[in-house]
Formats: C-alpha cells, structure tokens, sequence
C-alpha cells in the first residue's frame, strides 16, 4: 500500500485529487522512481506535499520535450524541474517560490580542453531537446562568434553517454545532473558556467492554480527552516549543504559572479582569439590587397618623404624592370630620364610640402623602350596618425588610347576630313565667342563666306576626285594668309568661311582692312592650281558681313555673309561684295580713292597749299605745308578725302615722299629771299610714315638732295604716333634733331602722351587741337585743358601754338590765358604759295618775328 493511503490529508479528511505529473529522467531532480513514483529531489518533494494534501500523484514517464508539450497541453498537472523563462510563462503558470536554484555547466569528454566558449569553435556540444540551454548556448555562440555543433539529444543521460562514447566533446547539463553522473560517465566537469536558473513545477496556462498555490504555501514554510523536510530531501540526494545555508540573494549573488567570471573568461579569451582572429585576417588582407594591387592595369608605388621608392607594385616593378626588393630605396634618378625625373619631382615635392592631392597627365616613356605615352596620375600624401605627412602614394594609369580616341573623336566632330579645317560646328562655337566677347574687346569682326566660283563645272567634268584635290589646295592658300587668330572653316562643299577678330574699332577702318584682305584673297586664289594632268584656272565669290552691322546673332551673321557671297556671284563672280549696300558704297569708293590714288601720284596730281602761322600781334612765325590733290575729274580734293585710305594702303610713303619734297623745295625757293629765308614750314607726318624703317634716311635724303636747311623744316608728328615703339620713335626723333629738324606734336591734348615720356621726345612745339579752341569760350573743361597744356609748355620749356582760331574773341581769350601763336582762318586760310606771299605783304616786320623763335 502506498504512503499516501496513511497521509494526514486523509487522516483530517481533506478530498484526494488525482495529479498527473510528468517524470523525465533528470536526476538527482526528478526521475521515476524504483517504486513507479516520482523520485528525486524534486519528485521527492511533491510526495511530501501530496502525503500533507491527499493528491493521488499520477506519474507520466515522458521525455523532456514531451513533458512540457503535454504539460502545455494540459496532459500533464504539474511537471517538476521547469526553468522559468518569460517565452515559457506565455503557455505555462509557475507558482512563486523557486523549487530548487540550478545553473548550467558544459560537461567535457576526457582530454578535451575546454576553459572558455571559445574553445568550443568547431566542436560537437550536445544539448537537452527543447531545453532552455539549447536556445542560451545558441546564442552565446553566436555572439561570441563560435561556430559549434549543437545536437540535440532526448535525454541527458542519454547525452552523457554518448559524451563518453566519444559522439561528442561536451554536453550542456544542469549542474544538480551532471555532477551527480559525470564521474559515473568518466566525463568531467568544466569552469563554462552559464545560465543560472530557477526551477519551478509548472502547469497548463491558466490551468493549476490552486495546486500552484499549494506547493507555493509548502515551499514557503519550508524553506524558511533549515530542518524541514525540504533541506531533509536536499540532504539526502547530496545537494542540501551549499543550498541550505545560502540564502536567495546570496545564492543569485554568487550564480551572476559565476557568469560574470564565465564572461570575463570568455572576454580574455575572446580578445586573444580576435588578436589571433585579427592576425590571421590581416595576413589574409595583406595577401588580398596584394593580389589585387598586383592585378590591377594601373602603376601604383609608394615614395618617402625623400623620394625613395618604398613600394611598387607588379606593374612598376615590371616598368623599371627590377624586383620589389631592388626598387626599394631607388629614386627616379637612377630609373627615368633626366628631363622626365624634372617634371615628376616637381609634382612629387608639391604633394610633400604642400600636402595637396595631385592629378595630372604625366608624360612618360613607354615600357620597354616604346615611345612616349600618357598618364593620368594621381598623387596623395600619406600622413601619420600625427598629421605629418611621410610619405606619398602614386597610381598612374595609362591613359594614351584613351586620349587618342578622344582626339579623333574631336578631330571627326570638329574637323572638316578632307581639308583639316574647322568645321561648321567648331565655326559657330567660335563666331558665338568671339561675338560675345566682342563687346568687351571693343574691337570689330567680320565674315567672310567664300565660294569657289563654278566648282560644279569641274567636279561634274574631271570627277570629285580632282574637285576634292581643289578644294585641298584652296584651302591651302586660304590658310596660309590668314593669322593664327582667325579661323578658317570648310562648311562643306565648294563653302569657305573666315571669321576675323580683332579688327580696328573704327568702322571705316575696320571696313577697309577686310576689304584689302578680301582683295588681297581673290587674287591668291585666282592663281591657276596644278591639278594632275593640267593646270586649272578658278575664281572665288566672297561676301562680307561685319559683326557691328545691327544687332547680329550667329545665324543672322553667317545669312547675311551668305546673301553678300550672292551679290558677288550676280555682280559677275570674283568678286568681294558687303551684305549692307552703304558699307559696299563706302568700300567701292575707296578702292576707287586707292586705283586714283595710284594713278594721281603717278601723274603728280598732288600739291601744296601753305596756311600762316603768327603771333599775338598777328605777325607771321611760320607756315604749315597742307597738302592738296587736283583729281581730273572730282577737281580739288582734301586731304580728308583720301590720306586715310593712303595710310591703310601703304600709298601714303610714296605720297608722304612726295610732299616732303615739295615742301624742301619751297624752304629753298624761300631761302633765296630774305625776308622768307627764315620763316619755318611744319610738314604732316602720319604715324605709318614715322615708323615705317628708313623714313630718317628718306627725310635726310631729302633735305640733301633738295639742299634745304633743316633749321627750317618743322615735322608735325600726331599723339597717336606715341603709342608704339616709342623708344625706336625718341631714337629716330634724336637722329632728325642732330640733323636740326624740329618737331611739333599736333593735335596735343586729344591723344594717349604720357608726361614720363613727354619729356623725353626732343620736341619744340605743342600745337593745341582745334577741338579745344572751338569751344573754348563755351566750355570751361576746354578752357582749362587749354591753361593746362600752356602750362605744361611752360614747365618742358616748348612753345605752344593753338590751331584752329577763327574769331578774334578765340584769339584774345587765348591770349588772357598766355598763349601766343595762332593757327586759324581767322588769320589765313590754306592756300597757295603765291596766297601766302601776298597775304604777308600786309605785314612789315615779319622777320624780327622769325627770328624770336630760333
Ligand atoms: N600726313 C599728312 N597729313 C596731312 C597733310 N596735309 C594735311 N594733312 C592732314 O589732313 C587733315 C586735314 O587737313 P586740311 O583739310 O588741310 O585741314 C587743315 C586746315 O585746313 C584746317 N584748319 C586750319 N585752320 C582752321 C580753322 O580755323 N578752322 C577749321 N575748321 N579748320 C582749320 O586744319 C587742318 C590742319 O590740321 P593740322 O594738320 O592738325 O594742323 C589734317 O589732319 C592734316 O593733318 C600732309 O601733307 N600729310
């Protein structure tokens, strides 16, 4: 008969209950007992508790994970030995008071070394189904990145001995288990301590509560008294001692410390192992990194801060054609050439001192002795973990094909393939430049559209092949008159453009210099060309269009060159026709002025007229030779009219040879008079003339051919002259005065003279612009330039004389203002030399006036 038919439950009454509890094999915990009752400590203990309330226990021999599946279930009452967890408390109750205090501790097989977590990296660990160590070393593994096996075994002892079977090197158990099999297995315990745990029965969810509340009630009284039955059981299955005496706290104290050393343990040994880790990593990097720098189409190296190499990788080594070994320590000295090693140090020392991130294309030559080629490198400086910098990185790459694609594809995109030459796209990107930029250049532009004159005749005749040999050839001659500046474009087929930039900012000016390039182009290219098997004659058709004409856009510019090119065809071809129909009138009438021009100096059209210049008492100091062209048709003809286009078309150093001898001759005519003998003649020099080399000789020849006096010839220079050359220009001034020829700056005060300069030209005169005199008695800023520049007369010690004076107020204020010499109509016009004599003889003492100025 069982104990429990006498227990005090039935003794005082109290109605049985059956309890079904689950009994798995855990001991000292919980088994089944010889008797077929639950047995252990913990099977034990129910016993007792079921003796004092009359339950009838009804042992469920099950495995761990059906236990608790059927405890879940509700199969089961109560189930001893249940850790609590808080997944666990979401299907089963647990009642308050721990049953028994547990951790868990891996268990080793004889010989295994196993002090830490990290020993267990590639090891086969077995592990209670379902149980609470499974899911706890699974993740302890994990997070301390170990990778073992963990299998799942039905039972413990089960586990322990397969463990000494050999299956496995460890298995997780509770302590209260494995101590009490281990030796029994020859397995032995470890220092790996984890997971400590308190042991409850529980029950089905929501289930059990009063059998809960009843061990709850037990377990409190017993526990609190060292001789109840609670410490007997303990006692008894060789656990009591330590458990009886600890109190909770204490007991949790000493679990966590456990964990904390485990922790600890683990930690020392999880640094060691990521040293090692680390170590064995690096290596591998180390040998990655290595592969791949070697791999890699680029030249990477590293140098110190004294240019020695430091590292190459394969394809340096390869380059210098030395081993990483011997490049170390070498500088680019010993390995490139002297101009190469130039250009490299420079970028290399830049990177050092200036700590700057270099990227350029560095010329160098090519492996094995090829020829030159490009790359593309980029230099960074290595610093220190202080910031200095020890070193530099290098990685070049060859860019050569790269950027010989990139120049064919330019050359194809930009450039006309049969002649070199700019195509229509690079022409409107450059005419959309050079339009915006015009503005700020203060500058004109033209263009010049330029079409072969019966191009198809040929083409069609002699096959394009030969029409293509033209079009090589013109575009020859065109290129080879034009400047770097300006551009030359093919737009396609017989269609020539040439944009010019830069030109004078004086439209008429501007409009002239096109025209004699213009000009200058349809005779080149009139030449016959030397095609295979004969000689071809052709012409081309230009129109112009000038950039100031209205507000032009590319389009409207290039249309409007086009319709001129047109008006060149109609007019008959070969031809040079302006888009605006007034320019065309200008230009037309100055290539008349020029072919007159020619034809009048041939026929010596061209003569003197003599204007007086005199003091305040209206006496004459001098005269002024002005030149004057009789033309056969348009009769007498200003200097206005046509010295401009004498200039622009180099006619006026004939012209300017011309009247310098009229003038020498009159000086001589007058020498032979006494009361002219001394009077001064002031010639017009234009700058052209000035510069032009030869004109000291030329002016020397003169005066000794004609036998003039130098005394008196008096040289009218323009301060426009003084913007170039200007010591070539004092040199040639210097050379006429030791000769005794004087100089008068005309038109002063409009001009560009600067007063360092000033003072150097060896001059005599100032002669102030007729611009000022104008308005001098209405414009005070013209009164006071005038005051100025007598002033600055005064100071350089030069005489100054006012052009322009028409009014006997003009004089007299002039005169308040200390000027004294006059130039002006309201003396005496310009006129002939006879003019001029009888003009003087209204005056009688001219000569003493002559004299004052010497
Ligand atoms: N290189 C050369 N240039 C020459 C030569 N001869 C003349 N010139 C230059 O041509 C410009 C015009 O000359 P011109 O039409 O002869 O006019 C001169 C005078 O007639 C005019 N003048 C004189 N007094 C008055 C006046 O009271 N009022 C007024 N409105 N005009 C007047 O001024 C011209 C002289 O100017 P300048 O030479 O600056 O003293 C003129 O620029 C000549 O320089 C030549 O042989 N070679």
């Amino acid at each position: 008969m069982s104990l429990w038919l006498i227990s005090p439950a039935v003794m005082s009454g109290l109605p049985s209950r059956d309890v079904r509890v689950g009994v798995y094999e855990n001991a000292p915990k919980i088994m089944l007992g010889e008797d077929g009752e639950p047995s252990g400590i913990l099977g034990e203990l129910l016993q007792q508790i079921a003796r004092e309330e009359g339950w009838t226990l009804q042992p469920v021999v099950c495995s761990w994970s059906q236990c608790l599946e059927q405890v879940s279930a509700g199969q089961i009452d109560l189930l001893p030995d249940v850790a609590f967890s808080d997944a666990r408390a979401r299907t089963l109750d647990f009642h308050q008071i721990p049953s028994l205090y547990s951790w868990s501790q891996l268990y080793r097989r004889e010989n295994v070394v196993l002090n830490s977590v990290l020993d267990l990296q590639g090891m086969r660990i077995l592990v209670l189904a379902g149980s609470i160590q499974q899911q706890y070393l699974q993740s302890l593994l994990e997070s301390f990145s170990v990778r073992a096996d963990l299998v799942p075994v039905e039972s413990l002892r089960e586990g322990f001995e397969r463990v000494s079977a050999g299956e496995a090197e460890a298995i997780a158990a509770n302590y209260h288990f494995g101590d009490y099999v281990a030796a029994h297995y020859g397995v032995h315990q470890t220092s790996v301590m984890f997971q400590p745990a308190r042991l409850f029965y529980a029950t089905g969810k929501g289930a059990n509560a009063q059998l809960l509340g009843t061990i709850d009630r037990y377990l409190g009284q017993w526990t609190q008294d060292p001789d109840s039955r609670y410490f007997q059981i303990l006692q008894r299955w060789g656990t009591a001692a330590p458990v009886a005496r600890v109190t909770a706290p204490v007991r949790w104290g000493l679990a966590t410390l456990g964990a904390l050393l485990l922790l600890a343990l683990g930690g020392t040994a999880l640094l060691r192992r990521q040293v090692a880790l680390k170590t064995r990593h690096l290596r591998t990097s180390e040998k990655k990194l290595s592969t791949i720098l070697n791999s890699v189409e680029s030249y990477i190296y590293i140098k110190d801060t004294e240019l020695r190499y430091q590292y190459g990788n394969g394809r340096v080594c390869d380059y210098f054609g030395r081993s990483p070994e011997q490049l170390a320590g070498c500088t680019d000295e010993a390995l490139l050439p002297p101009e190469v090693v130039t250009a490299v140090r420079r970028t290399d020392r830049r990177v050092l001192d200036a700590g700057e991130r270099v990227m350029e294309e560095e010329t160098l030559p090519g492996p094995e002795g090829e020829g030159p080629r490009t790359y593309l490198t980029v230099k960074i400086p290595l610093r220190d973990s202080g910031g200095k910098t020890y070193g530099l990185c290098g990685i070049s790459t060859d860019i050569t094909a790269q950027k010989r694609n990139q120049q064919e594809i330019h050359q194809l995109a930009f450039y006309d393939q049969l002649t070199g030459l700019p195509n229509r796209r690079l022409l409107l990107d450059r005419l959309a430049h050079a339009l915006a930029t015009r503005e700020r250049s203060h500058t004109e532009g033209a263009l010049l559209f330029i079409d072969l004159d019966n191009f198809k005749d040929l083409n069609d005749t002699l096959g394009h092949d030969m029409g293509d040999q033209l079009l090589r050839q013109v575009a020859e001659r065109l290129d080879s008159h034009v400047r770097d500046s300006d551009t030359l474009a093919r737009l396609g087929g017989d269609e020539f453009v040439l944009m010019f930039e830069g030109l004078d900012r004086q439209a008429d000016r501007a409009l002239f210099e096109v025209e004699s390039i213009a000009g200058k182009l349809l005779e080149v290219l009139r030449e016959p060309y030397a095609l295979p098997g004969h000689s071809h004659n052709s012409t081309v058709s230009i129109g112009v269009a000038m950039f100031s004409e209205a507000q032009s856009t590319v389009e409207e510019l290039l249309k409007r060159a086009d319709l001129a090119m047109y008006e060149a065809k109609t007019a008959g071809r070969n031809q040079v026709r302006f888009f605006n129909p007034q320019m065309q009138a200008e230009v037309s009438a100055r290539a008349a002025i020029e072919a007159d021009l020619r034809a009048g100096l041939k026929a010596e059209q061209f003569f003197l007229h003599y204007q007086p210049q005199v003091d305040a008492q209206g006496k004459l100091v001098g005269a002024e030779a002005l030149v004057r062209w009789r033309h056969p048709e348009m009769g007498l003809v200003a200097p206005g009219a046509f010295i401009a286009v004498a200039e622009s078309t180099g006619l006026i150093l004939p012209l300017g040879r011309y009247i310098m001898r009229c003038a020498c001759r009159q000086l001589v005519a007058w020498a032979e008079q006494p009361q002219w003998a001394r009077l001064p003649l002031a010639v017009n020099i234009s700058a052209r003339q000035f510069h032009h080399p030869g004109f000291v000789e030329e002016v020397c020849a003169v005066l000794d051919e004609t036998g003039a006096n130098p005394l008196r010839l008096k040289l009218e220079l323009t301060e426009s002259l003084l913007i170039e050359n200007v010591e070539t220009m004092i040199s040639n001034m210097n050379r006429l005065k030791a000769r005794g020829v004087r100089f008068s700056l005309d038109d002063f005060g409009t001009g560009y003279s600067s007063l360092s300069y000033l003072k150097r030209l060896p001059l005599d005169q100032l002669k102030i612009d007729q611009s000022f005199v104008r308005d001098l008695l209405k414009d005070p800023n013209d009164a006071a330039i005038v005051k100025t520049i007598i002033a600055l007369g005064s100071s350089l010690d030069l005489a100054v004389i006012a052009e322009g004076v028409e009014t006997k107020a003009q004089c007299d204020a002039l005169i308040a203002i200390g000027c004294y010499q006059f130039q002006g109509y309201h003396f005496g016009r310009p006129g002939t030399v006879d003019v001029l004599e009888s003009w003087s003889e209204g005056y009688h003492d001219h000569r003493y006036a002559f004299e004052r100025q010497e």
